[in-house]
């Protein structure tokens, strides 16, 4: 029987890269954001290319609509097997100026839509008498301190946190609760980071994104695709005897 994938902040980035190697991997997808022209355009996509997927709204930080969008992925498809709670924010915080604003908006979408994401899902698993797959989006900023993210890396060591905490609860129901912690990975949210880096010196984005390569083990940054192809491993089978584990996708870097 065909699986179904919920993957939030699916419209571009990491999110795309997992819901189009989830539908090669067999899932039908839904492809979750805030703006619905963005995840449609990706949905839309994928059924031209043959696979199966349906685009929907919703804010990650908003309880009721995280639970909306599982419910509407179970009815339209008849089924429900994985979410990836992958929707997440990264403003740059140094410590002396970040606000209230930041910590509570970064809390309210990188954790309290992890754990909306993961109760929507348990719940969803329950009803239907079977298990399913929680797979979060962490990085290397919850792994290791990164200077001027403490709003973000805080969200990002939090959800470790969570993950591992969940995955012991939801174990009896056949529920297993993982994690994937990229690198730096050239998508959106680093090109904006990389154009602050390189405002800041006087230099362009492309220089800015470059002072993120250096002492990378693998000698490369990395791709929306690699971070899908590990996610691909936490949806499947192969993972099944995984649980409360980050799993670092990492070249070997050093945030400065
Ligand atoms: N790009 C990188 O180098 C790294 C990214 N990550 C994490 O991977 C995940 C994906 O990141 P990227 O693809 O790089 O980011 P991105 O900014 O390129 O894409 C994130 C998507 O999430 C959506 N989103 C943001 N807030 C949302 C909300 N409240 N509700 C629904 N959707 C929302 C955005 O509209 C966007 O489409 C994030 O959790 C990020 O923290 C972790 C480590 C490194
Ligand atoms: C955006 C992010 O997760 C970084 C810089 O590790």
């Amino acid at each position: 029987m065909t699986k179904v994938a919920l993957v939030t902040g699916a419209g571009q980035g990491i999110g795309q890269a997992i819901a189009e190697r989830l539908v090669k991997d067999g899932f039908k997808v839904a492809v979750v954001g805030r703006h619905l022209d963005k995840v449609q355009k990706v949905a839309d996509k994928i059924n031209a290319n043959g696979g199966e997927a349906i685009a929907i709204q919703a804010d990650v930080a908003k309880r009721a609509e995280v639970f909306a969008a599982v419910a509407e992925t179970k009815e339209k498809f008849g089924e429900f097997n994985v979410i990836v709670n992958n929707a997440g924010v990264a403003p740059t915080t140094p410590i002396m100026s970040v606000t209230e604003e930041d910590m509570n908006w970064t809390w309210g979408i990188n954790v309290n839509g992890v754990v909306w994401g993961t109760q929507a899902a348990a719940d969803a698993f329950m009803s239907l008498g079977h298990g399913g797959k929680i797979i979060n989006a962490t990085s290397q900023a919850g792994v290791q301190g990164n200077p001027n993210l403490t709003a973000y890396g805080s969200t990002k060591f939090a959800i470790r946190g969570i993950t591992q905490t969940t995955a012991k609860e939801l174990a009896e129901f056949g529920i297993t609760v993982n994690a994937f912690a990229p690198g730096i990975v050239k998508t959106p949210m680093m090109w904006d980071i990389a154009h602050e880096v390189g405002q800041n010196a006087g230099q362009d984005d492309e220089w800015g994104m470059a002072q993120f390569s250096d002492g990378i083990t693998l000698g490369r940054l990395s791709e929306p695709e690699d971070v899908a192809n590990v996610v691909s491993f936490l949806a499947g089978e192969d993972s099944n005897y995984v649980t409360g584990q980050t799993i670092v996708v990492d070249g070997g870097m050093v945030f400065h």
